[in-house]
Order: structure tokens, then sequence, then C-alpha cells
């Protein structure tokens, strides 16, 4: 079995075994994206021969999709071009995201609308995510969700009745609800991202949780979605911690950087050593794949710009990515 050493932080030296990567044992392992002697290296910088070693440095791609493959409903310049590319290369390719908006199959229409080649099963999504843990714990009962149909559908996919999905505004005054209000067969709260957020949802979830047996499970906690130029898109960690803040229950958040996605892909016999992780994000993207001593990419096309990556350096906050691109078509352009 190899083991690797590597100065995970200046304090912190640990091991990792090539086949595990929980995150019991932070260790990135050293790699080619390491013989850029500093982390993050601008593999704009690097030689010919350097980019060649680092694409030989993996054998898998796992990418985040908002903020580096596409914004919304638009992709971003190149990135289509460059997954295809690690593809041709005989990368294997997983689209990791804290989306939880649609089920798989749609996220992989969506992906090839955009140029993507993608199949269901290559997308990782927390609506899937959820339906997974749930259905993997056995869970019998109602769920009351706070989220849209992409959690709801994965669900149904699994058997698992849900109630809440769509609007719920107020309707008397709120205060007069009661408990006939809530339905008793519920026996977990799931919050995703739901554009139809209201007070009266909020209620209903702290309820249901003021019951110590009812479950609370999270996709993600991005706090927001990659910029758009002027306005400010709340994430779904708004809504989470919102939950958190009214029932004071603490949610199993099971997207990234969190240890539920990690498991799932363990199962795939990944080797840390060998795997790229591509983020717009440090503190999902990046620490996740560092959490499995994964290789990590970050781009400057979604939710870190290059000024907050360079106050992170400077202020040494981890989790750093190993190499860094003003956006991941670059890559294809570095290579030829
Ligand atoms: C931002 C996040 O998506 P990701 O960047 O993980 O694809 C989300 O849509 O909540
Ligand atoms: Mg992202």
């Amino acid at each position: 079995m190899f083991r690797y050493l590597r100065k995970f932080k200046p304090n912190y030296v640990c091991y990792i075994s090539r086949k595990n990567f929980s995150s019991e044992v932070r260790a990135p392992v050293l790699n080619t994206a390491r013989m850029f002697k500093s982390s993050v290296f601008n593999l704009q910088d690097a030689t010919a021969d350097q980019v060649k070693e680092f694409l030989n440095s993996f054998d898998t791609v796992l990418s985040d999709c908002d903020g580096v493959l596409w914004i919304n409903n638009s992709a971003i310049p190149g990135s289509a071009e460059a997954m295809n590319f690690f593809r041709k290369l005989g990368k294997r390719i997983f689209y990791v995201t804290n989306n939880s908006t649609k089920i798989r199959s749609d996220f992989a229409v969506k992906a090839q609308q955009l140029g993507f080649i993608a199949e269901p099963e290559e997308i990782l999504s927390t609506a899937y995510l959820v339906a997974h843990y749930l259905k993997g714990i056995g869970f019998r009962k109602k769920v009351y969700l706070i989220g849209s149909n992409g959690i709801g559908d994965e669900l149904k996919a699994v058997g698992i009745r849900h109630i809440g999905v769509g609007p719920d505004q107020v309707k008397q005054d709120f205060k007069s609800m009661n408990s006939s209000d809530l339905d008793p067969e519920v026996g977990a709260v799931v919050v995703g991202f739901d554009e139809h957020i209201s007070y009266p949802k909020f209620m209903k979830a702290a309820s249901y949780l003021a019951n110590e047996q009812c479950l609370f499970v999270a996709t993600n906690t991005d706090e927001r979605f990659p910029k758009s130029s002027t306005v400010i898109i709340p994430g779904t960690g708004t809504l989470v911690r919102a939950v958190e803040t009214c029932s004071e229950r603490k949610a199993l958040v099971l997207g990234k950087p969190h240890d539920y996605v990690r498991k799932f892909l363990e199962s795939f016999g990944l080797d840390p050593a060998r795997t790229l992780m591509i983020g717009d994000r440090c503190n999902t993207d990046i620490e996740f794949g560092v959490r499995c001593g994964f290789q990590t990419l970050l781009v400057m096309t979604g939710v870190t710009s290059p000024k907050e990556l360079e106050r992170m350096r400077s202020d040494k906050k981890p989790p750093l990515p190993d190499v860094v691109l003003p956006k991941l078509g670059d890559i294809v352009t570095l290579a030829s």
C-alpha cells in the first residue's frame, strides 16, 4: 500500500494511503501539481512539458458546474471544449454540483445542450444525494421539503413521499398557524434551493424539527450563486442557516465539502492522487478536493475573484488550490 507524506498546513503533517481518502486523514498527496513548487500556481506560467506532465498526472476529473462550466443557462466559453478534451485523453469524468434544482437526467440534458458530453450516471447532484441518503438509511416516513421538484422527483424515484414544494404564502395571521397545519407523517425536513421560500415554510420546518426524532438534512451551504455583474444571488446556504436558526437544530449537509459526497465517490474506487477536482469556490470545491487528497484547480469564472484569491494567498487562508486558471477553456490552449 502506498503511503504519502505531505505537509498540509504548516503545523499539520499527516499520511494518506492511496485507496483511502477519508476526511479523517486530510493529506493531499505529493503530486504533479506540487511540482510547481507552490500552491496557487497559475498554469499559464507552466512550460509545455509541465502542462503535459500535469495532464498526465490524473485519470479522473471531478468538475463543479455553476461557475466553472456554466452560469445559469449560459456555457462559459471554452469549458465544454476542455471537458470533452479531458474525455478524449481518456479521463473519467464526473460533474459534482451542489445544485439541487434538477434530477440527474435533466442535468445531463442541460449539459449536452451546452455542448458537454454527459451521461446521467456522471452527474452527482445534491438532489440525487438526498434521495440516495434517505433510501440508504431506510427512511419510510414523509419529507417536508423546502426545495424544488429536482429533489421532489429524485425522492419520488426511490419511493419516498414529500410535501411542501411550491408557493406557501401567509394566508391569515401567520401566528394563528397551529399543529393542524402539520402533517403527522412527516419524519424529515430537507432544505435545498427554493425560489418560493416564505415565512410559513420557515414556521413549518421549525415546527417539524421541534420533534427531536425528525431528521434535518440539507443539500449545501453555498452562501451565494456565482455572481452576476450587478446583483447578489443568495445561495442555498442562506435558507439552511435560516432554518437552523429558527429550529435551533444543525442540519446534516450532504453536498461539497462534506463527508457524504466524499463517501459516495469512494464507491467508484478513485485514486485520490490521480483525481483532479475543478471548482470556482474555495470553501466548497477546493476544500472538498483537499479533504479527499485530490489535486485541485481553481478557475476565476465563478464565485472566487482574482482579488479574493490574492487576499487568501497573502493571508495564507486555507484551503488554497494547487493550480489556477482564469477559465477552464485555457487548458486546451495551453495543451495545443
Ligand atoms: C452554486 C451551486 O452549484 P455548484 O457551483 O456546486 O455547481 C448551487 O447551484 O447551489
Ligand atoms: Mg460552483
